[in-house]
């Protein structure tokens, strides 16, 4: 199979969808691999460690697009990208439609075979294609919350473990899965006092069982949320139903009552958010403020830390991607199940049903999209 891989193009996003070393994997299968010029420079692979790993160095996007059977990258695909898909072409990449309705329109238009990594499951009930960010995302939230707190940024002059003498911060964390559990480590190793809301008491027990009375493992009711949120210093913001979009868990009214000062940092951007007032925001821009609240709200956060996330999430790719190739997308969906969850999008058909629902495309079982 001939695998394309073309240079990020989203704002500030330096990471690849492979680094070298998977290249090597695929061409030892007998594959064929094509990189867009500078797709690794900005994590310090040069074109000559593509091209000593096996790839053919190609100077546009179009011609990767043109050329590659499947597409493997990192970000959802942007318009000038989705332009240049085509019927039968496999797509390898995190796509988050549920809150994207142009995209998703693009998607179902271009006829393309695409796989979201955020969809596919595991035998544990887990998203092991997510979760590499999720651990990212979850650790840097807490630096970009006490980036947040700082005087310069509008926030409330807090340091989060406070000093001797000095009481710590407050930081809420909304879902305690991949996201709040690292969030909840990076908060404790600095001191902070924290609390964590999730409605799954499994997820509680764990967190439990993890943190002891570091933390407090708190059951998600409307009730415990807004006590914790108005009186928190900084949220963050880590549920997920996978597919589907965030619940918006935090009201315009919680924001308007929190202390002026405070600051959330809404990681479930990336599915539209659970807190009413978010909207995505870039690396270059990463916050707004809404009554007195500092908002962080970036959708590619794993994106500002490019090198660890870049092997983080290839690790978790590469075995898929080398499936994908070995036995072409049909066979490879159908002998994974997991895999198979991932694909959201095939002929113009989804095949996520919580995309369907979000949006109001009928749903097509993938099983069946796949054998007609
Ligand atoms: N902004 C960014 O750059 C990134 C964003 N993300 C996003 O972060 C979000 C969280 O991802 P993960 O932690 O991997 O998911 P996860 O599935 O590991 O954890 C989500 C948790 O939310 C809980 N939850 C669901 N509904 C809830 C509710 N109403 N109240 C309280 N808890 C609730 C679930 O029980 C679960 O424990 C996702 O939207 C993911 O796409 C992940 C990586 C990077
Ligand atoms: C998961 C995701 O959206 C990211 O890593 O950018
Ligand atoms: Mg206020």
């Amino acid at each position: 199979m001939i695998i394309g891989v073309p240079k990020e193009i989203k704002n500030h996003e330096y990471r690849v969808g492979m680094v070298p070393a998977s290249v090597r994997e695929l061409i030892n299968h007998g594959h064929e691999v094509i990189v867009e010029t500078n797709a690794g420079i900005g994590i310090g692979f040069s074109d000559q460690d593509y091209i000593d790993a096996g790839a053919k160095i190609i100077n546009q996007a179009s011609d990767v697009f043109a050329q590659a059977e499947m597409i493997v990258k990192v970000k959802e695909p942007q318009a000038v990208e989705r332009a240049m898909l085509r019927e039968g072409q496999v797509l390898f990449t995190y796509l988050h439609l549920a809150p994207d309705l142009p995209q998703t329109e693009d998607l179902i238009k271009s006829k393309a075979i695409c796989i979201a990594y955020e969809t596919v499951t595991d035998d544990f009930g887990g998203l092991p294609l997510l979760a590499p960010m999720s651990e990212v995302a979850g650790r840097m939230s807490i630096q970009a919350g006490a980036q947040a707190l700082e005087k310069s940024n509008a926030g409330r002059g807090m340091l989060l473990g406070g000093v001797p003498g000095v009481e710590p911060a407050k930081v809420v964390i909304i879902g305690g899965g991949m996201v709040g559990n690292n969030a909840a480590q990076m908060a404790v190793g600095m001191g902070a006092d924290v609390v964590v809301l999730d409605r799954n008491t499994n997820v509680l027990r764990k967190l439990d069982a993890q943190f002891g009375n570091k933390i407090k493992a708190i059951y998600s009711t409307a009730d415990a949320l807004e006590k914790h949120v108005l009186a928190a210093d900084l949220v963050i913001g880590g549920v997920l139903i996978p597919g589907a979009a965030a619940p918006k868990l935090v009201t315009k009214e919680h924001i308007k009552n929190m202390k002026p000062g405070s600051a959330i940092v809404d990681v479930a951007i990336d599915q539209g958010g659970c807190i009413e007032t978010s909207k995505a925001t870039t690396h270059a821009e990463p916050t707004y403020i809404v009554d007195d609240v500092v908002h962080y709200c970036v959708a590619n956060m794993p994106g500002a830390v490019p090198r660890t996330s870049t092997f983080a999430l290839n690790n978790a790719t590469l075995p898929y991607i080398l499936q994908i190739a070995n036995k072409g997308h049909v066979q490879a969906l159908l002998d994974n199940k997991h895999l198979l969850n991932g694909l959201n999008v095939i002929d113009g058909q989804i095949t996520c049903r919580s995309v369907a629902e979000n949006l109001g495309f009928d749903y097509v079982d993938p099983a069946v999209a796949l054998i007609n």
